[in-house]
């Protein structure tokens, strides 16, 4: 479904501050397959994302995502395809206008402009009927402002308007990672429900790794711009929080033991 060869990408090449941070990644996802990404700060795992994405042009290497290369692909047309969560809720919604709006926004994705259709009655039924499966209290919320709704809130509707074209690839970038403990679990069994319902194949970065070892079907580990570690099936589901810690020990150097990772067991 995805495959990727020889990724590159640095910054600030040819200045005294040049930084390699996607170093020749090599990665296969197959149709359907969940991977959670785990990896310390600035292990590259935005940028991997943001390349898939295209909001970051590769240096070198290929991508490409149900047969099609999309290495070249402008990101506006990639979005098409992919639906991505971010951390942030405001990078996923537009916090200005209405529930409802934002969801026929999402709604109209890839259709041109003439062949949009009027948000009728029937269709408005039909947002109800999904926000209520969420059971978030968003079914009566369709006129209210999403900047007005909680974190939580905002990020299911996220959630939902990234699924609602049933993309090819679905990206989440630390999108629980801003909520409390609660809400965030929440917004996980959001996730897997989406995701399962349609098989969307699914690329979440988290650095809770109770979520990377308890959510999806493979867990891939980054160091220093590529996979350290690639773990699926029966393997996967038998990891633990402590299994990744010794990982971290073995794949990462010191520093990536003081970081954040270990916080979130
Ligand atoms: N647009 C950019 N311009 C310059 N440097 C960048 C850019 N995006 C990322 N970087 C640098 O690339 C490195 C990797 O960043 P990235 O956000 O991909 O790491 P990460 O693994 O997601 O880290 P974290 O877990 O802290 O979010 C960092 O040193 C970062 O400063």
């Amino acid at each position: 479904m995805l495959q990727i060869k020889g990724l590159y990408k640095s910054f600030s090449v040819g200045t005294p501050l040049e930084n390699r941070v996607i170093n020749g990644l090599d990665i296969d996802i197959r149709q359907g397959e969940f991977a959670t990404i785990i990896g310390s700060n600035g292990a590259g795992k935005s940028t991997f994302l943001n390349l898939i994405a295209g909001t970051l042009d590769a240096d070198e290497g290929t991508i490409v995502l149900d047969g099609q290369d999309i290495t070249d692909v402008k990101a506006f047309r990639r979005a098409n395809n992919i639906g991505r969560v971010h951390q942030d809720p405001k990078m996923s919604v537009a916090s200005s206008m209405t529930l409802l709006e934002n969801l026929s926004l999402a709604d109209a994705k890839g259709e041109s402009l003439s062949l949009r259709k009027a948000v009728s009655q029937e269709r408005i039924e039909g947002y109800r009927e999904r926000l209520k499966s969420l059971e978030l209290g968003l079914e009566d919320k369709l006129y209210t402002k999403m900047g007005l709704l909680s974190g939580g809130q905002r990020q299911g509707v996220a959630l939902l308007m990234a699924v609602m074209k049933r993309p090819k690839l679905l990206l989440l970038d630390e999108h629980t990672a801003a909520l409390d403990p609660k809400t965030s679990e929440i917004i996980m069994r959001i996730t897997d429900k989406l995701v399962e319902e349609d098989s969307i194949t699914t690329l979440m970065i988290t650095h809770n790794l109770k979520h990377a070892v308890q959510h999806g079907t493979r867990l891939l580990m980054m160091h220093e711009g590529k996979i350290v570690f690639d773990v699926s099936g029966e393997e996967k589901s038998k990891l633990t929080s402590k299994d990744l810690i010794e990982l971290f020990r073995k794949n990462a150097n010191e520093d990536a033991m003081e970081d954040r990772s270990l916080l979130s067991l």
